[in-house]
């Protein structure tokens, strides 16, 4: 039977690179790319044709940071598959980021300086906003429209007698300081996207705590710091390309500076390779490169515990049930969304 493979954000970085590489790995899974820009959606299977021309690719149209594109494009996955096997959370922002240069200086000489570099903790910070569906734009994308994307693909994920897998891509900049039950879209802080990453870990665990008796296991991953469109929104292309000599040499002592799309899916592909059940729902599976660029996969312990976790489910519910009403509203008078957005504004 041909696995079907969904991944969000597929049309460039990391998303990009996991697709090639599942297609070496399995040359006959059904590869579903889950962008919100077609044209780009297009491109990238082109892309992919040109070196596996057999390979079957298809497209979908999703916006996982809208309500009513998650909606409409877990309803079209529903119609195209009977079961998905695995579903890779892999879309994701950063908006507007800064980099705190006297921070950097001052880690730089200090015995916290790998750390620094691995997780780029006290570094960054990001400008959010709400978006058309009142919602926080990073913890929308990052975090919420993948949650309700899983608990509309539920048919399809769990199917009697079958294991499937949510594989989410965290980060190594999740941080616990960073994320609080009593505002978890990150309103009040600078934070937003450590934030959505550690609600993703949270959100992992309680995954497996719902569905595990139901055939479906959930990972997290940190595929290091990977040169994307996402990292040349931080600093300029030409910058990194300039410093790319010193990052060789952090790579020697990190290993978490993976610095290709390809090296940073290791351990996204190292995961699609494994018996879901014999995973560890409390690690993170780490893409890491070597000094000599060899690429291995290393699952870390998180710091997450099992209250938060509950306690950050049940709110995503609640939100879920929220949501769920006000497309309703709409659906019955449209007005009620022009309403909505002036109260929000
Ligand atoms: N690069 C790095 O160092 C690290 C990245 N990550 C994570 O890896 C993941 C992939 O990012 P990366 O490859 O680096 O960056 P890219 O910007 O290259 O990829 C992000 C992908 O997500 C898509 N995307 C963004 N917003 C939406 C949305 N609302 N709906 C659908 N798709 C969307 C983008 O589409 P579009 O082209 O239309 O913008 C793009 O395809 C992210 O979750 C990121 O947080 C984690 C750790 C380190
Ligand atoms: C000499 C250079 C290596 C200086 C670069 C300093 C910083 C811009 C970077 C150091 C650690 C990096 C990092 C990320 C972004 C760029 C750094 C802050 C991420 C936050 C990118 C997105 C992630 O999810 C995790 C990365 C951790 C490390």
């Amino acid at each position: 039977m041909k696995k079907a493979v969904l991944v969000t954000g597929a049309n460039s970085g990391i998303g990009l690179a996991l697709c090639e590489r599942l297609l070496c790995q399995d040359a006959e899974i059904q590869l579903c790319l889950a962008c919100r820009n077609m044209q780009r959606a297009e491109a990238a299977r082109t892309a992919l044709l040109v070196s596996h021309s057999d390979a079957h690719i298809t497209l979908l149209h999703l916006d996982v940071g809208s309500v009513s594109s998650v909606l409409k494009a877990a309803q079209e996955v529903k119609m195209r598959y009977n079961r998905l096997d695995s579903l890779y959370l892999n879309a994701g922002i950063m908006p507007n980021p800064q980099v705190d240069i006297k921070a950097l200086l001052k880690g730089l000489f200090s015995s916290k300086v790998i750390h620094m570099f691995a997780t780029a903790e006290g570094l960054l910070t990001q400008h959010d906003h709400v978006n058309s569906d009142g919602l926080q734009e990073v913890f929308a994308t990052n975090l919420f429209g993948h949650f309700l994307l899983v608990r509309e693909l539920e048919p399809v994920l769990c199917q009697p007698g079958h294991t499937s897998r949510l594989i989410w891509t965290s980060s190594s900049n999740a941080r616990r300081t960073t994320f609080s039950l009593s505002d978890i879209q990150h309103q009040k802080g600078a934070e937003p996207y450590s934030s959505s990453k550690y609600a993703s870990d949270l959100l992992s665990l309680a995954l497996n705590r719902h569905y595990n008796d139901q055939g479906l296991y959930s990972s997290v991953v940190c595929p290091g710091l990977v040169m994307t469109n996402l990292t040349y929104g931080i600093l300029p292309s030409f910058f990194w390309t300039l410093i790319m000599p010193v990052m060789w040499l952090i790579r020697v002592f990190t290993n978490t500076f993976t610095l290709t799309p390809y090296n940073g899916a290791e351990a996204l592909i190292w995961l699609f390779l494994q018996n879901p059940e014999s995973l560890d729902p409390r690690a993170k599976y780490h893409s890491l490169t070597s000094g000599f660029g060899n690429n291995y996969t290393q699952p870390r312990k998180m710091d997450i515990d099992e209250d938060m976790s509950e306690a950050l489910y049940e709110q995503l519910l609640e939100l879920e049930s929220k949501v769920r009403k006000k497309v309703k509203k709409e659906e019955e008078d449209p007005r009620v969304h022009e309403q909505y957005l002036h109260q929000t504004e």
